[in-house]
């Protein structure tokens, strides 16, 4: 299975590659418009329905075009709707609509009633303003209850590559897009207009990809399922990782979440420090923990002085003290891996050159929700993606902003979307879950962007499995039956 996305740009780099291997791009615009129609059909349980194919003037349009006349021989009844001038139309798209010999309207609000399914070929890869005028109004129109629309490569007024709604745009039963999949298929809020995303083979080699360099995937096990740890037969409970976790005093919630998470996706030894005050709390919640009880960050300090002591979870429920704030250098100084999570955000708030000094580097994972993001790295602009990867190559670590499209960058500009958690997760205790599993991958020795992906995954996967109701205690209880159903 392929899971490269690519943007924009790439995505023409492909069409031209494709043309330059002898393809010609009247061919691959004749390939698209037979899986619009194919998928128009497929929609539609088979029964033929009148159809409204709204063109626009560029390549979009064209695939429109192809679809009308491979629907109308298939005995459909097709209007075709056109923004702009039928002259207009250039290279390509003027093949197709030369092709269409039916009848071209001019695109309006008005053709759509009586349609049973609309076609949006109106803006695709192409987009490069918002959407106003007829084409707004189209949009608008589009919005009836009970009409189906699918969308040709991304629902007009979608960016492709930063899934920003430009003006308006359709909310899409099924996208038919082409060879791979963009950005916006996966970014919100465009994921949310995408609906049923389909990836038709329009006959482009995959060799094309080897001169684009694809750095963007979208998250699966197969990315990571060779480097799952699996305990040896011959094993013992050292060879599985000791990972360390700092508890607060008064949100003891949030490390015990962490902790409980941690021991249910196998690491070997889970230690959590915290001051005797809060002692008992956790040593009373679950007896495999090791709860040891500290007094100052020296006390930390002397905990990581111990090699098998690998991994490090920092932030949930710690609080904003000097305790965290020491506890994360003597950490990053220490050499270890690690996650940093939560309360770690308030405590470095524009903070980044002093963990850098520190020892930030890509053994360290950090799990921020937009907020928290903010207030490491400052307001920046662009995608989730691009903020990700900005904040990757300036802090050294792996970043991996939290959110319903989780994005998780390395420095070296590598980026996977995830895309399997359901809304269900956002919840109290769901993100002290996530650092848990990223930290019992890490203390098994897993690499830690593929531990960071793991992590997502397999939270996402939890909530899926929990269903409507769940409650964050629920999910390091699923990691078992989703480790066996995904058999991992
Ligand atoms: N391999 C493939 O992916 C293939 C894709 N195909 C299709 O081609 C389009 C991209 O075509 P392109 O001509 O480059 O762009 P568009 O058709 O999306 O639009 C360009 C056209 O629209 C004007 N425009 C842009 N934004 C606006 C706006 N807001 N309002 C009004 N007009 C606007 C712009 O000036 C141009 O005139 C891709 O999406 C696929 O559907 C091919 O079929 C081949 C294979
Ligand atoms: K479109």
């Amino acid at each position: 299975m392929a899971h490269e996305i690519l943007t924009v740009a790439q995505m023409y780099s492909v069409d031209r590659a494709a043309m330059q291997a002898g393809i010609p791009g009247s061919l691959l615009m004749e390939r698209a418009g037979m899986a619009v129609a194919r998928e128009a059909i497929i929609l539609c349980g088979g029964r033929p329905r009148p159809v409204v194919i709204l063109c626009g003037p560029g390549n979009n349009g064209g695939d429109g075009f192809v679809a009308a006349r491979h629907l109308s021989a298939a005995g459909w009844r097709v209007r075709v709707g056109l923004l702009g001038d039928r002259v207009a139309l250039r290279g390509d798209a003027a093949w197709a609509a030369e092709c269409w010999t039916g009848c071209v309207d001019v695109a309006s609000p008005d053709l759509l009633s009586g349609a049973g399914l609309v076609i949006d070929a109106m803006f695709g890869a192409g987009l490069n303003r918002p959407l106003e005028g007829q084409a707004l109004a189209l949009v608008q129109a589009m919005a009836q209850p009970g009409l189906p629309v699918l969308a040709v490569d991304v629902p007009s007024g979608i960016h492709g590559d930063n899934g920003v709604v430009l003006g308006a745009a359709p909310v899409a039963d099924v996208t038919v897009s082409f060879f791979r999949p963009k950005p916006a298929h996966y970014l919100y809020p465009a994921r949310g207009h995408v609906g049923r995303l389909v990836i038709a083979d329009i006959g482009i080699p995959d060799t094309v990809l080897a001169s684009i360099g694809p750095t963007i995937q979208t998250n699966d096990p197969t990315l990571w399922r060779a480097q799952f740890p699996r305990p040896a037969v011959t094993g013992h409970k050292y060879q599985r990782g000791h990972a360390l976790i700092l508890g607060g005093t008064v949100m003891t919630g949030a490390a015990r979440l962490s902790a409980r998470a941690a021991l249910r996706l196998g690491a070997g030894l889970v230690t959590l420090a915290c001051e005797p005050a809060a002692q008992l709390v956790y040593s009373l919640s679950m007896p495999s923990l090791i709860v040891q009880p500290i007094t100052d960050a020296g006390g930390f300090s002397e905990l990581l002085a111990d090699p098998r002591r690998n991994a490090v979870l920092l932030g949930p429920g710690a609080g904003t003290g000097a305790l965290l704030r020491e506890a994360v250098l003597a950490s990053l100084r220490a050499g270890k891996a690690g996650v940093l999570d939560a309360d770690f955000f308030s405590s470095f708030a524009g903070a980044l050159s002093t963990l850098r000094q520190a020892g930030l580097n890509d053994r360290w994972v950090l799990t921020p929700h937009e907020g928290e993001f903010a207030r490491l790295f400052g307001p920046l602009t662009g995608s989730r993606l691009d903020r990700a990867r900005h904040a990757a190559a300036e802090s050294g670590a792996v970043v991996l902003l939290k959110g319903p499209d989780t994005v998780i960058a390395h420095p070296d500009g590598r980026v996977r979307v995830n895309h399997n958690a359901p809304p269900d997760l956002a919840i109290a205790g769901s993100g002290d879950v996530l650092s848990g599993l990223i930290l019992a991958l890490l203390a098994q020795g897993m690499d830690p962007f593929d531990a960071a992906s793991t992590g997502a995954w397999l939270h996402g996967a939890a909530g899926q499995y929990c269903g409507r109701g769940l409650i964050a205690e629920d999910l390091p209880e699923a990691v078992p039956a989703v480790l066996k159903q995904n058999n991992l």
